[in-house]
């Protein structure tokens, strides 16, 4: 059984309603948007996954639908076996998910947030767990202030945190280190990268190439909504001589015909 399994997942968000002027003139009704166009790949247990593309390529829609967050409109989507939607609590308990954007209560402390959060989910005396957590993320001494007193990377912290309070198999961070500092990076990375070798999945996006390149095994690419790549970050290094991920990144967005390796 893999990590995440996606099958044949296409996504078309809702047209906007038509305004008063359009249905006065007869205007056409206002197409729905395509967000991803038929997209199927798995990662198997233990991997470090990179999904990479350019801005609205669909990757934020994408780690919706696995979290349960929005529907896709064609496939299937599994977590650790579980269906995202007819199996959604299993699903969704398998799963740790960052967030690309900062939410949070700002009137709670750290570890008010983290005690919620390890609410949902129904664990409580949690306290041991969120402390190790604390601690390698560099926020063992902000556990009781409150999280409106944080700065945007400690609040960043705290999302990763939250991610993992209920120690999912999978983890899941959508771009986890924009406009955080060299020290938060190092710190995650160390964190994230102790997390896969006790066998932890974990699917990452980025934009930070480079941190893709020295951290995923393999690598999907999404244009537009349609994965046009996927293989080992090995195979794609060796289609442009070794060198960096950016360079076979920027040819293989700029290809016609989808690059799917021997791994896809
Ligand atoms: N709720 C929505 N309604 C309509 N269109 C949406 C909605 N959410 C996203 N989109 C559109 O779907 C496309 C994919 O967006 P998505 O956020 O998944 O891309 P992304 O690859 O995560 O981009 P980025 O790298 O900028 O985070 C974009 O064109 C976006 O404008």
């Amino acid at each position: 059984m893999s990590a995440i399994v996606l099958e044949h997942i296409s996504k078309v968000y809702a047209p906007r309603s038509r305004s008063w002027k359009e249905r006065l003139t007869g205007a056409p009704a206002p197409k729905g948007f395509q967000a991803l166009d038929d997209v199927s790949f798995r990662v198997e247990h233990g991997e470090f996954f990179g999904l990479l593309g350019p801005n609205g390529a669909g990757k934020t829609t994408l780690i919706s639908i696995l979290a349960g967050l929005a529907q896709a409109s064609a496939g299937t989507a599994r977590v650790c076996g579980y269906d995202v939607v007819n199996d959604f609590r299993q699903s969704r308990r398998s799963l740790g998910v960052v967030p690309q954007e900062i939410v949070y209560d700002p009137f709670f402390t750290v570890r008010e947030t983290l005690r919620i959060q390890s609410g949902y989910f129904g664990l409580r005396n949690n306290d041991d767990w969120i402390d190790e957590i604390l601690s390698n993320l560099g926020l063992a001494d902000k556990a009781q202030t409150n999280m409106r007193a944080l700065s945007g990377g400690m609040k960043r912290r705290v999302l990763v945190a939250q991610a993992l309070v209920h120690r999912p198999p999978v983890i899941i961070l959508d771009e986890p280190t924009a406009g955080v500092d060299v020290d938060l990076r190092r710190t995650l990375w160390e964190f994230i990268a102790r997390l896969n070798k006790e066998g932890h999945t974990i699917l990452l996006t980025t934009h930070y190439l480079e941190e893709a390149e020295a951290l995923c095994g393999r690598i999907a690419m999404l244009k537009s909504g349609r994965m046009i790549a996927l293989d080992t970050t090995q195979a794609l290094l060796a289609r442009v001589g070794g060198t960096h991920l950016e360079e076979a990144f920027v040819r293989i967005m700029h290809q016609e015909e989808e690059y799917l390796g021997v791994t896809a």
